[in-house]
């Protein structure tokens, strides 16, 4: 959101800052709050719209939110040293407001406000009041305006009311919630102005008729900039999809797989072949480039310069850039012999865990969002679709890394069948052009590196033992 953007009221900013004391304890302790480990500085009102008044029992009230953070040197690293303050990053919160909290919202509890507009009332995260979530099904029914929120839907797809609303467990990096196990509404929680890719792609899916991703049946933004009335300058804010009951994620189907000594390739196999399927789907829906000398040297740059800025925030990577550096540069080399490669868009963060398998054996793909750490304007950008088959194939490699003894075999196999499977349905195997697929294997490593120290460092190992196989560089065992 662009500062000349927002223009909050008097009352928004009121409002905020009653809450101020108790977000800034809460915030940092959610899930999805990326700016942990370092101070909130300020909050500032995006805009605040009343779903549903302040009346008994409960009201609910839509933020976004704008959070100021100081600089701190050691995770910001590839960030603008000299700044004071990150760029602020924009929160979407649902706050349910009542007098007093029924004991079975307990652990929803946010605060008791003790000023300003909300003073007397108590604050809680409204996702976990099945009152105020069947309201929100209620509002995506109906198609139309409030406020600064914009309701749409596809209105062949039926969408029952009255649907039981419960929270979905899951660790994750927005919020979902399952409606009578036949819908689930995900939540973005960190938005950026924009046409949002996790809504945008699969509605493009849907409409080739694409069966590997749930349609989206209906879908809020946010119109934030002045006169805004296209999606394509608006916030996307969430998406209603069809749940798919009893469908299991291939991370943990492959380990249990693993775990149990059992075979996965068959798996990997329709794995490939649907992803093929999302591809050419996707090639066929939004435009294609070709990339020649110029954009190939500027991929390849793109990808030494995430190495070069891993390396300096991750120290145990310094060892192997030079290896991996020689994998952009043969991709530089062969895009000045001459060769081209095709880009469109592609998923951008597919991993085992992207991918939803559905009793009957049917793989669908969701979470087309991009890696999250990406601006947006890179995450929409055309690419070579082996980096999805690179991010798959990294995958198996996660995933053996866990097993014990480590299964590299599995892992292997694996991969081949992925890639053939990729071949059934595309016409070319992803490992007939072998210098496109290892730059975007340890571009893929990289980010990992970078992710893990960021994220979960006890899972470092598992990629700097991709980095070191990718590095070529036997000697570098004793780095580590
Ligand atoms: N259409 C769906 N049907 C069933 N479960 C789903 C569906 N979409 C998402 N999920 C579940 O929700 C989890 C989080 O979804 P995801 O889109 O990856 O959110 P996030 O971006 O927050 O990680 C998934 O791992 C999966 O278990
Ligand atoms: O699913 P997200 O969009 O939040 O993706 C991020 O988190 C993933 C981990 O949850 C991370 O994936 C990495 O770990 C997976 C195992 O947990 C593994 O299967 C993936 O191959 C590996 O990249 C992903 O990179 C990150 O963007």
């Amino acid at each position: 959101m662009s500062e000349a953007a927002t223009r909050p009221t008097a009352h928004a900013t009121a409002l905020l800052a009653s809450l101020d004391p108790l977000l800034r304890e809460w915030l940092p302790r959610q899930r999805w709050f990326a700016g942990k480990g370092r101070p909130i500085s300020a909050f500032e009102p995006v805009a605040v719209t009343e779903l549903l008044p302040r009346s008994s029992p409960a009201g609910l009230l839509h933020l976004l939110v704008r959070i100021r953070q100081p600089i701190v040197p050691a995770q910001d690293a590839p960030l603008d040293a000299a700044a004071a303050e990150r760029p602020g990053d924009c929160y979407q919160l649902l706050i349910g407001v009542r007098r007093t909290l029924p004991p079975q919202l307990a652990s929803a509890l946010i605060g008791h406000v003790t000023e300003g507009p909300l003073a007397g009332q108590t604050v809680y995260e409204a996702l976990h009041d099945p009152r105020l979530s069947a309201l929100l099904l209620e509002r995506l029914r109906m198609p139309g305006r409030h406020g600064v929120l914009r309701f749409e839907r596809d209105m062949s797809a039926g969408i029952p009311s009255g649907l039981t609303p419960r929270p979905l467990a899951a660790e994750q990096s927005n919020s979902s919630i399952v409606y009578g196990d036949t819908f689930i509404l995900k939540l973005f929680r960190r938005v950026v102005p924009g046409v949002n890719p996790d809504l945008e792609i699969p509605l493009h899916l849907a409409r080739q008729g694409c069966a590997r991703v749930p349609a989206p049946a209906a879908w809020f933004l946010a119109d934030l900039t002045s006169g805004a009335a296209t999606t394509d300058e608006a916030c996307g804010l969430g998406v209603l999809q069809p749940y798919l009951a009893g469908a299991e994620d291939g991370w943990e189907l492959a380990l249990r797989r693993l775990d149990k000594g059992e075979d996965f390739t068959g798996e990997a196999r329709a794995l490939g072949r649907a992803t093929a399927e999302v591809h050419a789907a996707l090639a066929a829906a939004l435009p294609t480039v070709t990339l020649g000398r110029v954009q190939v040297e500027r991929v390849a740059d793109a990808m030494a310069q995430r190495l070069a800025a891993a390396a300096q925030a991750v120290p145990a990577l310094r060892p192997y850039a030079p290896g991996l550096l020689t994998a952009f540069e043969a991709l530089a080399d062969l895009g000045g012999e001459g060769q081209s490669w095709t880009a469109q868009r592609v998923h951008g963060d597919l991993h085992l865990g992207q991918c939803l398998r559905s009793p009957d054996g049917h793989w669908s793909i969701i979470d087309f969002e991009g890696e999250p750490a990406r601006p947006l304007a890179e995450r929409r950008m055309p690419q070579p679709p082996v980096r999805d088959v690179a991010g798959m194939l990294r995958s198996f490699d996660y995933a053996a890394c866990t097993g014990e003894p480590w299964a590299a075999e599995w892992a292997a196999d694996c991969r081949a069948a992925y890639c053939v499977g990729y071949a059934d349905v595309a016409g070319l195997d992803p490992r007939t052009d072998p210098v496109l697929l290892r730059a975007h294997e340890t571009d893929k490593a990289v980010y990992e590196v970078l992710y893990e120290a960021r994220h979960r460092p006890d899972w470092l190992a598992v990629p700097l033992a991709a980095a070191r196989r990718l590095a070529g560089d036997g000697s570098a065992d004793a780095a580590l």
